[in-house]
């Protein structure tokens, strides 16, 4: 999406919830689980890195989930996910800090907190691994710039997942300090899903950014697909938590967290 690009509606309304809603109260300080390392550990004991997200609802999904989030954690890492993304979004998302407090209390693996952060305060909210910046979101008037964000968020322990739509907001990411990058398959502008996008972004991302496919991967042959293409990690959301009539979050897990684990290393870079 270009700078010129509509958002849809839906994210629109997401974004002025965002821009309403404080910060915490006292600074949060954090000692990290290394998104890197698990992913490297996921690795090496032969499993494609996945971040399982938990996210019980959302613009484009129908209906609500509303199983325990700690028992799906659980699940996905009995499954063998490397990570979790936990939505905290409240009012499109269904998410809560509180959800991600439990969850991470449950499990040993590093917890992403996926939510809209425009602010500094908004990072006070509650203690996580790694949270998410997006690009496109903090070009907006009146939103705290990429770059200060960033070290505020490193300030307080985070690791910080950016994500970017398109090559021009890769370089923003890249300008900016960030080393994990994201790339959302799913634009905001019509909230379509095409993995063409990470294939045609990631050519433009150094090798030493940790790079993530997001959004929209479903099948082995996805995940095989994505890794071919450079994803070092994916972040898989709807496959795990719904996929079709099958609920099982673990087997969902396990079946894509062992297709193609040797993808990556296959590809010859030029
Ligand atoms: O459910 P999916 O298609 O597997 O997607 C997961 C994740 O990438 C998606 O939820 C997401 C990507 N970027 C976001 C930013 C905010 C909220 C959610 C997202």
């Amino acid at each position: 999406m270009d700078d010129s690009e509509e958002i849809a509606p839906a994210v629109q309304s997401i974004l002025d919830a965002a821009r309403e809603r404080g910060g915490g109260g006292d600074r949060v300080s954090v000692t990290g689980r290394s998104l890197p390392d698990a992913f490297d550990a996921a690795a090496a004991d032969g499993r494609t890195p996945v971040i399982a997200e938990i996210k019980p609802t959302s613009p484009t999904a129908e209906g609500e989930r509303t199983d325990d989030p700690v028992d799906l954690a659980q699940q996905m890492v009995e499954g063998g996910a490397a990570a979790l993304s936990v939505l905290t979004e409240p009012e499109h998302f269904g998410g809560s800090a509180a959800t991600l407090e439990r969850v991470r209390d449950a499990v040993d693996v590093p917890v992403l907190r996926k939510d809209f952060i425009l602010h500094e305060e908004q990072l006070d909210v509650v203690e996580a691994d790694v949270v998410l910046l997006i690009v496109r979101f903090l070009e907006a008037e009146g939103t705290d710039d990429l770059a200060d964000l960033l070290a505020a968020a490193r300030e307080r322990g985070f690791q910080v997942l950016v994500e970017t739509h398109t090559a021009a907001e890769v370089e923003k990411a890249i300008d900016a300090g960030a080393d994990i990058i994201g790339v959302n398959n799913r634009d905001l502008a019509e909230l379509e899903v095409d993995l063409g996008t990470f294939e045609s972004v990631a050519t433009d991302v150094p090798e030493s950014v940790t790079l993530i496919a997001e959004s929209g991967i479903q099948t082995e042959e996805d995940v095989t697909r994505m890794r071919r293409a450079g994803a070092d990690a994916l972040l898989i959301g709807s496959a795990i938590m719904d996929h079709g009539a099958a609920t099982d979050v673990e087997a969902n897990t396990r079946r894509l967290t062992r297709a193609d684990t040797d993808a990556a290393e296959t590809t010859t870079d030029t």
